[in-house]
């Protein structure tokens, strides 16, 4: 590793890359539609520590040359770093690499901490140097972004005129409310390289590279951004209300720079490019948290809640719903919900969810027919194969979990489920210390069981029950669990890191793994071995059976958002200690077919069984009341 890594950090040079386009000194290569020439993209590397630099590709650029070129310009060894793109690890072609496509750069085996220094451009006379980008350039070309680019020009004006952003204060990462020349917020900018634990937190949650699990382990550190385009992009016909949303990248000096991946000298005034979502601003009176939600209209709740459940938000807390009074005759009392922070959706493995509306009285509503219209036209493949196009560095792992929820939903609702029967159906029931798989979780572990059972008997299959199909248990702070362990049903766990493991595995110093590994091995096997026979005893006992009546949720008895009411917490004590039970990155394509097959043959039954014992409780309130008279 070379020393100059350790060296203080320089912010000025990535500075250079981009700072003439908010003076004006530079021409802006873009403004007036002139393109790059054929065959040459523009990319965004982005380094984990959050620096961005503009870089011109030419048709005979590999990752090599374009490794070589960063070397050049971070003085940071080629050969100790890696290229990727969302999943993609650019190793040689660059083909699948599209125009203002994002790329991150990682250093392998290197400790990386809040305090390690930021890959800082280093040489004058680059290539890149000539970034002539305009300040707020849009990484995607969807048509969905054409009121976003909009935005972009009237936010570039007034910043031209010297109207600066402000920071907002609420929340834990960074996000700045961009202006119009009017003064009037028509924005909001979060940059990924603030968000909760990533190195340029300006709120003190740092200690992630970005790369590595986040808050919550199933989305990475600054990669929140594109879920909050994507939950934007899968809300056709803005049937929830989700505010225009796109990925930019944006340069100005109000964002934040951490000590550590600062210059030396003073970053006051200095200009920083960041990597962001930037989504539009809906003026608000309050939001969900501060008032009663008894006036929430019933269509609204169900609309969000539909987008919630397709995406698995894990962070749908109260203050994550805006509420706008409507003016008008007739409207008094009335308002209209605005869903914002989609940045903890889509997670990379089956989560446990949040969804704050489940014990409204509106969530136990049945669907319009509207609606049913609505979630019935759902294409979960479509779905996917938009997002594949429109943002590129969507994971696979997290399409799949996409497809598995909104499969989920479309069965359910056909199948005459509410909202709020669905969602406790994809809700964990949480015990202190303790976490069981939800319903469809269970259904998902009994499809891998059966595709398991059925790849033993294949004739195809290789000898014995090594052999099964395999699947992972979350295995979080373990450093050992690749032991396959027997279990019930022909399963066998195995392999069992997965590949946001794998990366933490790659990205974490060794040293610090090694001198944790004794006691974590300890406590991991333990781990392993409680998840295994809470499983095991689930999967035997229930089948999709009694479980559904153990799920009955009680309002009240869920934990709070890891975001919700955390202010006063350090980001260590927010980490949720949350458990994978069910983690699909792994599965061969094969392996998924079958595996969606099975599972889609196990929704009836779980949904029947599910009507069945909302019927009892429904007959004993009933009964409950009459004795009262
Ligand atoms: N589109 C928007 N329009 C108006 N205000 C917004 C919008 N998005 C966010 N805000 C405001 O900014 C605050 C912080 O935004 P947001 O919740 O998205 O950030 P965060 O750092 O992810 O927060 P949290 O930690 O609460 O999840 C919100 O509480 C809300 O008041």
């Amino acid at each position: 590793m070379s020393r100059k890594l350790d060296s203080p950090v320089q912010t000025q040079m990535a500075v250079a890359l981009v700072k003439s386009p908010l003076t004006g000194e530079f021409r802006e290569f873009n403004k007036v539609g002139l393109k790059s020439p054929v065959g040459r993209r523009r990319v965004f590397v982005q380094t984990e520590t959050g620096c961005v630099l503009g870089l011109e590709l030419d048709r005979s650029d590999n990752a090599h040359t374009v490794k070589r070129k960063l070397q050049v310009a971070l003085n940071f060894p080629t050969e100790e770093s890696s290229l990727t793109f969302g999943d993609l690890v650019l190793n040689n072609d660059l083909t699948a690499v599209r125009r203002d496509s994002p790329l991150l750069l990682t250093r392998n085996n290197f400790h990386r901490s809040s305090s390690t220094p930021c890959l800082s451009p280093m040489k004058d006379d680059l290539q890149q140097r000539r970034d002539e980008s305009s300040p707020i350039e849009i990484l995607g070309n969807s048509v969905s972004f054409s009121f976003v680019k909009q935005m972009a020009k009237d936010i570039t004006k007034a910043v031209k005129r010297g109207i600066d952003p402000v920071a907002v204060h609420s929340g834990l990462g960074g996000a700045y409310y961009f202006k119009n020349s009017r003064g009037e917020s028509v924005a909001i900018v979060k940059p990924t390289d603030e968000e909760p634990f990533a190195p340029n937190n300006p709120k003190g949650f740092v200690g992630k590279a970005l790369g590595q699990p986040g808050l919550k382990r199933s989305v990475r550190v600054g990669e929140t951004g594109y879920r909050e385009v994507a939950a934007y992009l899968l809300d056709k016909e803005h049937f929830a209300n989700v505010p225009p949303t796109a990925l930019v990248k944006i340069t100005h000096s109000i964002f934040n720079v951490n000590s550590g991946v600062k210059a030396s000298k003073s970053t006051e005034k200095m200009l920083v490019s960041k990597i962001a979502s930037l989504q539009q601003f809906i003026p608000h009176d309050y939001d969900a948290s501060e008032h009663g939600t008894s006036n929430f209209p019933v269509s609204a709740v169900h609309r969000i809640g539909i987008l919630d459940i397709r995406i698995l938000n894990t962070d749908r807390h109260s203050g994550n719903l805006l509420v706008k009074k409507l003016d008008g005759d007739g409207m008094f009392g009335q308002v209209e919900l605005v869903p914002i922070d989609h940045g903890l959706s889509l997670p990379e493995t089956l989560e446990d969810p949040y969804f704050e509306w489940i014990h409204w009285p509106q969530a136990s509503i049945p669907f319009s027919e509207d609606e049913l219209k609505y979630i019935a036209n759902l294409d979960p493949f479509g779905d996917c194969e938009m997002l594949r196009r429109e943002l590129p560095m969507v994971r696979e792992a997290s399409l799949r979990v996409l497809v598995l929820c909104t499969i989920f939903l479309k069965e359910a609702a056909a199948n005459g489920l509410c909202l709020a029967e669905i969602g406790e159906m994809m809700t964990r029931e949480v015990h202190p210390g303790d976490e069981e798989p939800s319903e469809i979780e269970v259904v998902c572990l009994e499809a891998m069981s059966l595709i398991g059972e059925k790849e033993a008997e294949s004739p195809r299959s290789d000898v014995g029950s090594d052999v099964e199909f395999q699947f992972d248990i979350d295995c979080e702070e373990a450093t050992d669990c690749t032991k396959k362990l027997a279990f019930p049903l022909g399963l066998t766990f195995g392999n069992a890191r997965n590949q946001l493991s794998k990366v933490e595995e790659t990205t974490e110093d060794e040293e610090e793994e090694e001198d944790k590994e004794e006691e974590e091995n300890d406590r991991a096997d333990l781990e392993k071995m409680q998840t295994i026979t809470k499983l095991s005893m689930s999967l035997k006992s229930t089948l999709l059976g009694e479980k559904s009546q153990k799920y009955q949720k009680h309002p009240g008895a869920r934990v709070e958002s890891a975001y919700a009411s955390s202010a006063h917490r350090s980001a260590d004590e927010q980490m949720p200690s949350s458990t994978s039970f069910v983690k699909l990155a792994e599965m061969s394509e094969e392996e998924w077919t079958m595996f969606l097959e099975k599972y889609q043959e196990l929704l009836y039954p779980a949904f029947e069984k599910r009507k069945s014992i909302t019927l009892g409780q429904k007959q004993r309130q009933r009964l409950g009341t009459s004795c009262q008279f």
